[in-house]
């Protein structure tokens, strides 16, 4: 996924210093500020009765709120919808971000207005050179081409098509508990995130490629993560200043930065991808890009339709699930009560059925599936989603929406709003067990029914939710949380003293548009509890 955040720029060449340096000498003349800030306003008088949306008093000129958001964004978004309510403006260079916390607000913008509120940013990376002449998914405006490209991925990220990948998931969720308990066993402690990883890894080339590898120090695998992440990188803020300080555009060029940005795609996405492409259609395993190759004409794509859109699904579907479950070791190594709860589930099963359930069981997991949700609900993986842009000027509820502002949920503020989750700084599962149904079967139905919000909306609505939610990332998260939890404890790594070392689940590492625990360790412990 793409970084978003304002830390991206200290990632790269151009960094935050430089940008404030160059907006505050290019434009100590107000002048040019008040054109940036009326370029949105709209001239349509039928608008002109609408109300204005509130924004944060904390703006600079020039370059407005774009170094208020501090290090921790959504936390300062958060802040600023306690104090100005669900929805509010943020003025970022020459960009306008509208920001929405309350679901039933969000859902009237980008589902009921859909219409208008589904596009997505220019951006000078992942427009201009990522998906150059529309291919792709993730980031295109809302074209046909990307209706055909989001069609092909609906119809093949379906249960039916990743139902039979069942076997696949449960020996590679064996081979990372056993993994695990060999680890700790040989050094002590472990961190859990690198097997997570080259799960979700092997999991989504198997779906596309029909291909996986045995170890994270494959060189393929390598190389695979440095695109992931150099990708999310580019596609920051630091990767297009242009589109937020326009004067900084030639920058870019004249850095050199825009070249790098071709030839990194050229050589780290179009080389690799074609190679994967054609062991894919010559392999034996259905797959995803076999599929897409044999009905190329029916969703009318081309060969590099499908290489972009490939792309955005093995970048899109490898860190987000890691990373959930990451997330959600780090909070169950200090909840060993919540262990005890789903392990008591898993012996239930398994001494009743005498084998370890499919996910096709998961009616009877009710706690660990509320523990997953109660998860991603502490600790979103995004604190921005994906944003969206407005193609047209919107009426929301008497608030005017401009067009080409962009359109974000504010994950943070929504998931820890006390008026929708009591005491929302707990973890406390139990609060989903009245929501049993899937998070995809949820997300797509009644707004009053949505359990959280992770996974975006309306038109743009995670297409992996099939895969993330109700098969590949939730059945791939059921069937590790199931192993591990039937084969092991897990319990804080202990310091020179034999104490238990807590893990910090306050401390975020802010990717961009996902975020991670900072690295830490844990004991996965045998249990003489499990019969196999
Ligand atoms: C826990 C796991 C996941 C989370 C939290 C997540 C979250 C999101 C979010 C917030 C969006 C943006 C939605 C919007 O614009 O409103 C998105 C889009 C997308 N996701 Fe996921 N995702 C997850 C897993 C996956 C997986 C497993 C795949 C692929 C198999 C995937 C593929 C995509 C794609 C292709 C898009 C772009 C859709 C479009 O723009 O039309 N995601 N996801």
């Amino acid at each position: 996924m793409p970084d978003f955040s304002l830390s991206s720029l200290r990632n790269e060449n151009i960094n935050l210093a430089v940008v404030a340096a160059a907006a505050t000498a290019a434009v100590a003349a107000t002048l040019t500020a008040t054109a940036f800030y009326s370029f949105s306003e709209t001239k349509d008088p039928n608008l002109k009765n609408l109300k204005e949306i509130p924004e944060p008093k904390e703006k600079y000129p020039f370059i407005g709120h774009l170094i208020s958001l501090g290090n921790r964004p959504g936390k300062q978004v958060t802040k600023w919808h306690n104090e100005l309510g669900p929805i509010f403006k943020l003025r970022m260079g020459a960009q306008t971000w509208i920001m929405v916390s309350d679901p039933y607000l969000a859902h009237e913008l980008f589902f009921t207005r859909g219409s208008l509120a589904s596009s997505r940013p220019a951006h000078g990376y992942l427009r201009d050179i990522y998906s150059a002449g529309g291919c792709g998914l993730t980031f295109t405006v809302t074209s046909k081409k990307w209706h055909r490209s989001r069609s092909a991925a609906m119809a093949l990220l379906a249960p039916k098509s990743v139902d039979p990948l069942g076997q696949d998931m449960i020996e590679e969720a064996d081979k990372l508990t056993k993994s695990l308990l060999e680890d700790t066993a040989k050094h002590g402690s472990v961190s859990p995130s690198d097997g997570l990883y080259l799960v979700s890894y092997n999991v989504i080339m198997t779906v596309c490629f029909g291909l996986r590898t045995e170890s994270s120090d494959d060189p393929d695998f390598r190389s695979m993560v440095h695109y992931i992440h150099q990708h999310e990188i580019y596609g920051g803020v630091s990767g297009d200043v242009g589109s937020f300080l326009p004067i900084l555009s030639l920058a870019a060029y004249i850095s050199g930065t825009k070249k790098k940005q071709i030839d990194f795609v050229k050589k780290n996405r179009d080389e690799v991808f074609s190679k994967l492409m054609e062991k894919g259609i010559n392999g034996d395993k259905d797959c995803f890009v076999k599929s897409l190759h044999e009905d190329k004409a029916k969703y009318g794509l081309e060969h590099q339709d499908i290489l972009v859109l490939l792309s955005d699904i093995i970048v899109a579907g490898t860190d987000t699930t890691a990373l959930t479950t990451t997330w959600l070791l780090a909070i169950i190594a200090n909840r060993p009560d919540i262990q005890r709860k789903i392990q008591a589930e898993i012996d239930d099963f398994v001494a009743k059925n005498g084998r370890l359930p499919m996910y096709s069981d998961r009616e009877s997991f009710p706690y660990l599936a509320a523990t997953q949700k109660e998860g991603l609900r502490l600790r979103p993986i995004t604190e921005f989603g994906v944003p969206h842009e407005a193609s047209e000027d919107i009426d929301l509820r008497g608030y005017h929406v401009p067009k080409n502002s962009i359109l974000i949920g504010s994950m943070d503020a929504m998931h820890t709003n006390p008026l929708r989750y009591a005491r929302p700084e707990e973890f406390i599962p139990e609060r989903f067990l009245s929501y049993p149904e899937s998070m995809a079967t949820l997300a797509s139905g009644s707004i009053k029914k949505r359990d959280q919000y992770n996974f975006g909306w309306g038109r743009r609505l995670c297409p992996g939710i099939y895969m993330a939610s109700s098969y590949v990332a939730e059945t791939e998260m059921f069937y590790n949380m199931t192993r591990i939890f039937h084969r092991c404890n897990m319990e804080p790594p202990l310091d020179v003293d034999g104490k238990p070392i807590i893990v910090d689940i306050d401390a975020f590492i802010d990717h961009g548009i996902t975020s991670s625990p900072v690295p830490y360790k844990m004991r996965f412990v045998p249990r003489s509890e499990a019969l196999f």
